[in-house]
């Protein structure tokens, strides 16, 4: 697998852990040494019960939608970096980040950015993202997987282990 297949990879795994039943987003951070030094998804903030927050999209009452709460998976893949800081490092995101979490990327140094959905290029949030990106000058670039999925198959390291799992280990 190449490496920017790779990244993209965990950063759609990330993703589908995103309670999210309509955008699940993925982000990961790698450094130039191409090491991983932060994962992300979109989720509701720490310490907020699931189920005590909306995940509705359209509520005349903004304070019923999502959108006031959620965190974005390119600032919690930031808050949960590894390292000092993200400096010169690369973004793996699944979607076009909005302005928001550009504006974070910017601040925190980060100086590339790979995506794959762009589905929300029309929406004023990802205008002004590339505004910003154009203007501090750090390149976007679409990323084109070379097949439509890559399978995790948990029996290929020890094939048939799932066959004949191993006897639990006496408990006296
Ligand atoms: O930069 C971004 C933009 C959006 N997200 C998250 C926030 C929401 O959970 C979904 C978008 O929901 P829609 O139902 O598609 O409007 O995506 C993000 O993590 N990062
Ligand atoms: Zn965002």
């Amino acid at each position: 697998m190449e490496d920017q297949e790779y990244f993209m990879a965990v950063a759609f795994l990330a993703a589908k852990q995103s309670p999210d039943t309509n955008s699940k987003v993925g982000a990961c951070i790698v450094n130039t040494e191409k090491k991983i030094v932060g994962i992300g998804y979109n989720r509701m903030p720490i310490g907020c019960p699931a189920g005590s927050l909306p995940w509705a999209r359209d509520n005349v009452d903004p304070l019923n939608n999502k959108y006031m709460y959620v965190c974005h998976a390119e600032l919690n893949a930031i808050m949960n970096k590894n390292s000092a800081d993200v400096k010169g490092c690369t973004i793996y995101v699944s979607l076009f980040p909005c302005n928001e979490c550009t504006k974070i990327i910017i601040q925190s140094g980060i100086k590339d950015v790979i995506y794959l959905s762009d589905k929300y290029h029309n929406k004023t949030e990802v205008i002004a993202s590339k505004r910003m990106l154009d203007l501090a000058g750090i390149p976007y670039r679409h990323f084109r997987p070379s097949s439509r999925k890559i399978v995790i198959d948990f029996d290929e390291i020890e094939p048939g282990l799932f066959d004949n799992p191993p006897a639990d280990p006496p408990t006296d």
